[in-house]
């Protein structure tokens, strides 16, 4: 068994993976927001029944205080266990990323793109990732990553308006596709969700013209954005689907990779 990890800036996401059972990124992922006051002793808990791991690996985009504590929890549960971390690289059997600097690469944007070689590699596509940040990356048919973008979550996107002034609340409104909005709180949420939508529409136009047939979602807010993204991938003849673990296929595609 291999104990796949994903620490985001929100959540720490993980699976347990047999060796020998095909990897299914349509599971859901285990998961515990790491802003809870007692996120260490719910990792423990949900981690003390899994039986010892044979190795883990860990994509982490949290501080490196967060990263030692999950280190220390895996060294405490499972003792001296086999702990490879997700690094960027530039060439990865078909793939090239497109980044000068790849080690500037969050490890869990390189892990989800090296998930996608596993789904679409035959085809352009989209990797969109709607966590605590909204990240675009577009990949060429076979492999080459065109480079990407990053921009605040629709939650980061109202908690900045809400901090930054005086009469914008935190919460509430609804999101019309047929009427505009007609009063602060749908304006807001509005706001909000045109901004992601244009934010992947714009990517497409200005650096993938040659339309990319499939677009693969993943983070906490992929359902909400397939909704919001669906017309247009209809009139682009491209096809949406989201894929709850595709970092963690990723991660589990990279420890493919590696002897341990
Ligand atoms: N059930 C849901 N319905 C709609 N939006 C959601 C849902 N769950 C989360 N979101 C939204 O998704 C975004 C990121 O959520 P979440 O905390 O789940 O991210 P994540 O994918 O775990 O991110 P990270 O990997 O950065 O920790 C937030 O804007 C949040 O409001
Ligand atoms: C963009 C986030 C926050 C998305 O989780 C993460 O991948 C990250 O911290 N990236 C580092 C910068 C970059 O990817 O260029």
């Amino acid at each position: 068994m291999m104990l796949l990890i994903d620490i985001g800036n929100s959540r720490i996401k993980w699976l347990i993976q047999s060796e020998q059972q095909p990897f299914d990124p349509n599971t859901a992922p285990f998961a515990i927001t790491h802003h809870d006051a007692d996120w260490l002793a719910q990792l423990s808990h949900a981690w003390s029944n899994v039986t010892r791991p044979k190795a883990c690996f860990i994509s982490n985009v949290a501080s490196s205080a967060r990263l030692e504590q999950v280190q220390q929890l895996i060294h405490t549960l499972f003792g001296n266990i086999n702990s490879h971390m997700i690094r960027p690289q530039k060439h990865t059997a078909h793939f090239t990323l497109a980044y000068d600097e790849v080690q500037q690469m969050g490890a869990d944007r390189f892990a989800q793109l090296l998930g996608a070689q596993a789904i679409c590699s035959e085809r352009n596509h989209l990797v969109i990732s709607a966590g605590t940040a909204t990240t675009i990356d577009g990949v060429l048919a076979h492999g080459q990553h065109v480079g990407g973008v990053i921009a605040p979550s629709i939650d980061l996107m109202r908690t900045s308006l809400h901090q930054h002034t005086a009469r914008l609340p935190l919460n509430g409104g609804d999101f019309s596709p047929h009427n505009a909005p007609r009063n602060t709180l749908d304006a807001l949420a509005s706001g909000a969700r045109l901004a992601r939508q244009g934010a992947v529409l714009s990517f497409m136009s200005h650096y993938m013209p040659d339309a990319p047939t499939h677009w693969l979602l993943c983070g906490g807010g992929a359902e909400l954005l397939a909704e919001d993204l669906a017309t247009w991938a209809e009139q682009h003849s491209a096809t949406i689907q989201i894929v709850p673990s595709l970092c963690l296929l990723g991660v589990w595609q990279f420890s493919q990779s590696i002897d341990f």
